[in-house]
């Protein structure tokens, strides 16, 4: 890789540990790169989800620092933290975590509310994505009318409408059928070539082996 390329996430002597357990992370540190792909794996309970959570600005690190693009951004206000999620990250969640209330377009047109765009301005980018992530149902449905595979594709679209430059993807392929899965990490492969910082935490080690580098935590 070259080195005189600048990392967009690191984590910088990271300590943290729930209040109720032992500790998950002390003293650690890795840099991550725009244009590639880092697989998070370990055994479960290592702490690979609170790792995202962490690098995702959704927890506070009790020492250490998580810098975006230079900046140290782990203790700064909830606001500002909201607004970094909002403009430099994607999220993916196993799950997918589509609010079940809202229909396929708002849910994938989520983010433009938190950066302040008009939502109608992001439709036809919406339209875009879920047409080349072949999810093949009316944008008016609701999230209880769509499959696993198309949920967690929606969620994929949802994540990169804005194409931001930090994609953290928490096993986004847990439950998905192998040409959804195929959609999904060809999908994140993509967004790396073009420039993007992707991380997976995943426990399967056909994914890992794809990915450019792989953290054993
Ligand atoms: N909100 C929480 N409060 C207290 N403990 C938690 C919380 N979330 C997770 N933990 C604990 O922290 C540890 C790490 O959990 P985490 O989900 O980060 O691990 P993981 O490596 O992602 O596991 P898996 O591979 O099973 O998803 C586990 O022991 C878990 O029970």
């Amino acid at each position: 890789m070259n080195r005189s390329i600048r990392p967009s996430l690191e984590a910088q002597e990271l300590s943290f540990g729930y209040s109720s357990g032992s500790s998950l992370l002390d003293n650690w540190s890795a840099s991550f790169y725009p244009g590639t792909i880092t697989a998070l794996t370990g055994s479960s309970g290592r702490g690979k989800s609170t790792l995202l959570y962490l690098l995702g600005l959704m927890l506070t690190p009790s020492a250490g620092e998580i810098l975006v693009e230079q900046q140290s951004v782990s203790y700064r206000s909830d606001a500002e933290k909201a607004w970094l999620r909002a403009h430099r990250f994607g999220f993916v969640f196993q799950d997918a975590a589509l609010d079940i209330t809202r229909s396929v377009m708002d849910n994938v047109t989520e983010t433009a509310l938190y950066r302040g765009e008009p939502r109608k301005a992001s439709a036809s980018r919406a339209l875009d994505l879920l047409d080349r992530f072949e999810v093949d149902v009316h944008p008016s449905r609701k999230p209880s009318q769509v499959s696993g595979g198309q949920a967690q594709r929606i969620a994929l679209c949802r994540a990169l409408l804005f194409q931001p430059s930090i994609v953290l993807a928490d096993e986004p392929t847990g439950n998905l059928d192998p040409a959804s899965s195929k959609i999904v990490i060809g999908a994140l492969r993509e967004h790396a070539d073009s420039g993007g910082t992707v991380l997976i935490v995943t426990h399967s080690p056909e994914i890992a082996s794809g990915c450019d580098n792989e953290i054993v935590l």
